[in-house]
């Protein structure tokens, strides 16, 4: 048995759902490009669960279930109130939606039913969560969620407490379309190994979001607004990144395991940061990624990954660097618990062999003699 470092190149499961072949993504079969294009995030979340895209009646249909589910539990609210004031925005969004489980009559009905019911509670209850995280850090009452408007719309509703802009709406609903689903990256597996021992979707999510909070997955779209903040000016922008290549450093948003010729989803997401700069009449943080992009791909030909160009987009919506991540939550668990349905249609345990590459035929030592 030779293992491979980082399962690279190893095929874990069959899916549905999504595929990335030959650098193109498709949902259902559908063209990311068209998709980001065309289609609403719900629309998405609709076409990820029941494998085809909606109708009006069902889109409605599924429209009044968010709706219907938004709101979270009195506890959870309260709980997120005792929270350090330091905590890490993922670590906040991990522990309340473990939580959640506690106030579900039905966490643990493992019936097709009730796990559809969680999917639409959990992707109805995770913007509302990091909302009103974000509120009761800044001493502000939490803003319940609105009934009959978009994911996009309702999040920065609750952010704000103030109805948001067309343009900003837009964009964040074709942010979430853009990161929906993923094939088997490594949060979707995590979710899979976690519900394959026949655990509950609040745990697989649970797991899932602990694994997108690393910086290198989900984690660095904050990374990167890290970096563009501590290079602060365009002019700098050349020697920070020459100095970080010549020490091996990594550049965060670029490089993927799967994608060596270019993420698809990178060129919306760019353009995106152009437009609202653009609308914000200040391209500074677009003009310094570009920047960023012609010497990072041109000297080590690493190309920008999803989480690039979303740092300079969600910072001109004027949303706070430590929620870039939890937004992706918020648009992924969509894809986390289409596949969690998926695992759970046709489970098998999950559980590969080690390579064991330790000491042999060690003799145990009795302590007074160590
Ligand atoms: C939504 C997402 O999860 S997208 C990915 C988000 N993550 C990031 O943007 C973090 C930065 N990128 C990375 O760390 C990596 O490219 C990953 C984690 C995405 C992919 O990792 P792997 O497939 O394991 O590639 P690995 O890290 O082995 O890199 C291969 C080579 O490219 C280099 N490399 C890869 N990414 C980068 C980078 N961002 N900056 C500089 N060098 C890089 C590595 O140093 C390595 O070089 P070497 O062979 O000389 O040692
Ligand atoms: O697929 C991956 O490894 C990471 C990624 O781009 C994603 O999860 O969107």
């Amino acid at each position: 048995m030779t293992a491979t470092k980082g399962l690279e190149g190893i095929v874990a499961a069959t899916s549905s759902i999504s595929s990335i072949i030959d650098g193109a993504l498709t949902y259902r079969g559908i063209n990311i490009d068209e998709l980001a294009e065309n289609a609403t995030f719900e629309e998405v979340i609709y076409l990820l669960w029941y494998g085809k895209l909606p109708n009006r009646a069902e889109l409605a249909k599924l429209q009044e279930q968010l709706d219907q589910y938004a709101v979270i539990p009195e506890q959870v609210i309260a709980q997120i109130k005792l929270y350090p004031a330091q905590t890490n925005s993922m670590a906040a969004l991990r522990t309340a939606v473990s939580s959640l489980a506690l106030y579900d009559e039905e966490a643990n009905d493992m019936s097709e039913e009730a796990n559809l019911r969680k999917a639409i509670k959990l992707q109805a209850q995770l913007p509302t969560i990091i909302a009103a995280y974000s509120r009761i850090r800044e001493g502000k009452d939490p803003i319940a969620p609105k009934a009959g408007v978009s994911i996009a719309y309702n999040f920065l509703y609750m952010l704000s407490g103030n109805e948001p802009a067309d343009v900003a709406v837009k964009a964040l609903d074709q942010a979430l379309v853009l990161h929906a689903d993923h094939e088997l990256n490594a949060s979707t597996f995590a979710a899979r190994v976690t519900v394959a021992t026949l655990s509950d979707i609040y745990s697989g999510v649970t797991s899932a979001i602990g694994t997108l909070k690393g910086p290198l997955h989900g984690g660095a779209n904050e990374a990167v607004m890290v970096m563009l903040e501590e290079i602060g000016s365009f002019e700098n922008v050349e020697p920070y990144i020459q100095n970080a290549l010549a020490n091996r450093v990594k550049i965060m948003g670029f490089g993927h395991r799967v994608y060596k010729n270019g993420d698809p989803r990178a060129k919306h997401l760019q353009k995106m940061s152009r437009e609202l700069g653009k609308l914000n009449g200040d391209l500074m943080l677009y003009e310094m990624s570009t920047k960023i992009e012609e010497l990072v791909t041109g000297q080590k030909g690493l190309k920008p990954n999803v989480d690039f160009y979303s740092a300079s987009v969600y910072t001109t919506l004027g949303i706070a660097r430590d929620l870039f991540t939890p937004i992706f939550a918020i648009s992924r668990v969509s894809g986390w618990t289409a596949h969690i349905l998926e695992q759970f249609s046709d489970n098998r345990l999950i559980r590969p062999r080690a390579d064991y590459v330790g000491a042999s035929n060690v003799k145990y030592i009795p302590i007074e003699d160590r």
